[in-house]
């Protein structure tokens, strides 16, 4: 069978006889693929999807809850709560864990999902997805905690997305390797045409909303500043910039060809360390980018080491290309260090000696 040919079951029935996962988690994720794709038609009709596209609601994130999100969310929940495989659900769009509704078949997994990753795309008709994480449920069968879904992303079973473009992709991994699945429309199937993903080790892409740059620390003005200053600059080479503002597009593309994705840690809003959520949009997204060859990072901890405090936690993300993410844990230790990062300001054009010297001293290759 050619691999064009195989289905996202086959795939699943694969991995299970091969005792990769049990029974269990091949519903799971076949419910997921399910919900997706009741998604992907949903929103194929676009704003006709939903009466309005106006903002109803303040989710707890303190944010504008579309009805679409509340409409996508409301499918993964009635899908999967069927699957049989799960005690409870986490979403972006819910304050409290989700309990199975009385008499619905039970399992020994809990699922963590954002609906609608990218929502502010869903009106101008631009990519945006679903992300999630699957998480074994503790032992004893008592009532659902908040605490039951604060495990590491080192913990996470499966995870993916799925990226609603002008095609339906569903991108997956299941702890070996990742893979990617395109929705044939005709028979309503996920075919594997992106077999085990990775990510370019090294890349001159990168993508950051710029609009942050005063917000930032030191560690990432300098990154991006030298990336800016391209072939003329300390990593003599031409970088671009991309930024679709919505990590499940920005991920699928460095997948796909490589590069450097971040929302950093900034001041903009000084409560909080991040803007993306760790449960279901960061450590789903690492467990992808490292089993893809790439790294995942707060600049300070791999993101797939934290242990969750609260359900709804933000972290700081730099993700992607190995060797770009390790150049930005790099500067964040000297900065921790307490030692000058210094940079060229675009006003006087200054090249220190330090800065010069820093870039070798520190054995940074200058491409
Ligand atoms: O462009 P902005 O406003 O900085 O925000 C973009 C970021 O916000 C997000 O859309 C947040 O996700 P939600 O749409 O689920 O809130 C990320 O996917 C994306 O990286
Ligand atoms: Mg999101
Ligand atoms: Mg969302």
């Amino acid at each position: 069978m050619s691999v064009r040919c195989t289905s996202l079951g086959q795939f699943i029935k694969e991995a299970q006889n091969q005792g990769c996962i049990d029974e269990e988690l091949a519903a799971l994720i076949e419910s997921v693929a399910h919900a997706c794709t009741s998604i992907a038609t949903v929103v194929a009709q676009g704003t006709l999807a939903t009466t309005d596209g106006v903002a109803t609601e303040i989710n707890v994130q303190g944010e504008a809850q579309k009805p679409i999100d509340v409409l996508t969310n409301a499918i993964m929940l009635e899908t999967c709560e069927r699957s049989g495989a799960l005690r409870g659900m986490v979403s972006e769009e819910m304050a409290e864990p989700y309990s199975l509704p009385p008499g619905s078949p039970r399992g020994r997994h809990l699922l963590v999902f954002d609906p609608l990753d990218g929502s502010s795309n869903v009106e101008l008709n631009m990519p945006f997805g679903t992300i999630f994480s699957v998480l074994r449920a503790p032992e004893d069968a008592g009532e659902l905690l908040p605490a039951h879904f604060l495990q590491r992303g080192r913990q996470q079973l499966a995870a993916g997305f799925a990226l609603y473009g002008a095609a339906t992709m569903l991108v997956l991994t299941l702890g070996a390797g990742v893979h990617g699945f395109t929705l044939d429309r005709t028979t309503g199937t996920f075919l594997l045409t992106h077999p085990d993903l990775r990510i370019a080790e090294t890349t001159c892409e990168f993508a950051v909303n710029a609009s942050n740059e005063r917000f930032w620390e030191p560690p990432v003005r300098r990154y991006v500043e030298e990336c800016i200053e391209g072939r003329a600059g300390p990593r003599r080479i031409d970088f671009n910039m991309r930024w679709i503002a919505a990590m499940v597009a920005e991920v699928h593309r460095i997948l796909l060809r490589g590069g450097l994705f971040m929302y950093p840690r900034d001041r903009k809003v000084p409560a909080r360390p991040g803007r993306l959520r760790l449960l279901y949009e960061a450590s789903p997204m690492a467990m992808l980018v490292e089993q893809a060859g790439g790294a995942a990072s707060t600049g300070r901890e791999p993101i797939l080491d934290i242990v969750p405090e609260v359900i709804h936690q933000r972290v700081p993300v730099i993700l992607g290309s190995r060797e770009e993410v390790e150049r930005l844990v790099r500067y964040h230790e000297i900065f921790d260090r307490g030692e000058a990062l210094v940079f060229r300001t675009p006003l006087f054009n200054t090249r220190t000696l330090f800065q010069a010297d820093a870039n070798e001293a520190e054995g940074l290759p200058c491409r």
